[in-house]
């Protein structure tokens, strides 16, 4: 059976890559293509490959007006929700890509989806070596109780801490066993020079021109570290096979799951 796909932000780093490789899947049908900039061109052109007939259009709300199946979003932070919010209104599963939702939003997204009776999945980071980083960081967790997350990325990211760092951190934060770390309130200077809690977890995030992405679990143990870290490279590619095999598998459930890694088998 063919699953149509919408994808927003079509004409994005990630998102142009998504409409060739769905293009190119025998089980999958673009049925949507979401770009404010390219709307009315046709959307394989707007990709960079062979027309495929379809118009790009400029709202998701004109994209829920055709059939469809899954909408996968990877626009912006600040869209993403409306965007996840519509689709499962209209009776679509999601796949969300975009990072910069907090867990508020996500139990938001849970909630839609349950209501409408459908599936929907995100993940920080759809790689499958950086599903494995947060892997073996939670094996590592169950041996290493002290443990922080320090995120890097290029300098235009437009959410921290990243997608890949939020999700590694509310789940070590789940796996844990106190650390020895002092509370905040007992360590003088600026709270901010000791990051972020998430979940439970510490996160620092970086921003510098010279990263793509980059996470790391840095677990503390006298006279020892340990560090776990995943560095993505300049290209889409990692984020595509993980994010298609989530539009193939959302079917399979009713409301928010998380994680590539529960993906992997
Ligand atoms: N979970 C994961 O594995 C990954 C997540 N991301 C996240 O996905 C998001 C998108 O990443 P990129 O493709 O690199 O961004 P990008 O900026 O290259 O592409 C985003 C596209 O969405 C479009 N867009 C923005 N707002 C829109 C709206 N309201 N309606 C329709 N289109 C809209 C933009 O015009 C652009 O074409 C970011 O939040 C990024 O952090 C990126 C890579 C992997
Ligand atoms: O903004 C990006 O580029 C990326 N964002 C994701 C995140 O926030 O974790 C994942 C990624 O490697 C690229």
């Amino acid at each position: 059976m063919t699953t149509r796909i919408v994808v927003a932000g079509s004409t994005g780093w990630v998102g142009r890559e998504l409409v060739k490789a769905i293009a190119a899947a025998p089980d999958l049908a673009l049925a949507g293509a979401v770009s404010r900039k390219a709307a009315g061109v046709d959307a394989g052109v707007a990709a960079g490959i062979a027309a495929l007939g379809l118009t790009v259009v400029a709202t998701v709300e004109e994209a829920l007006t055709a059939p469809s199946d899954v909408v996968i979003d990877y626009t912006h932070p600040g869209s993403v929700k409306a965007h996840a919010l519509a689709a499962l209104g209209a009776g679509r599963r999601v796949v969300v890509g975009t990072s910069g939702l907090t867990a508020d939003d996500y139990a938001e997204i849970d909630a839609a989806a349950t209501a409408a009776g459908v599936g929907a999945f995100a993940a920080g980071n759809y790689s499958v070596t950086a599903a494995l980083l947060l892997r073996f960081a939670l094996e590592a967790a169950r041996h290493v109780a002290d443990v922080e997350v320090i995120d890097y990325a290029y300098e235009g990211k437009p959410d921290a801490p990243s997608g890949t760092a939020r999700e590694l951190a509310e789940k070590l934060a789940d796996a844990r066993r106190p650390g020895t770390q002092k509370p905040l309130d007992a360590v003088r200077g600026p709270r901010e020079a000791y990051g972020a809690e998430i979940g439970g977890t510490r996160v620092h995030s970086v921003r510098l021109p010279g990263f793509v992405l980059s996470a790391e679990a840095l677990f503390g143990a006298p006279g020892e570290r340990l560090t776990i870290r995943h560095d993505a490279g300049s290209s889409a590619a990692p984020y595509v096979g993980g994010t298609l095999l989530a539009a193939r598998k959302v079917g399979g459930w009713t409301g928010l799951r998380r994680g590539m890694d529960g993906l992997l088998g």
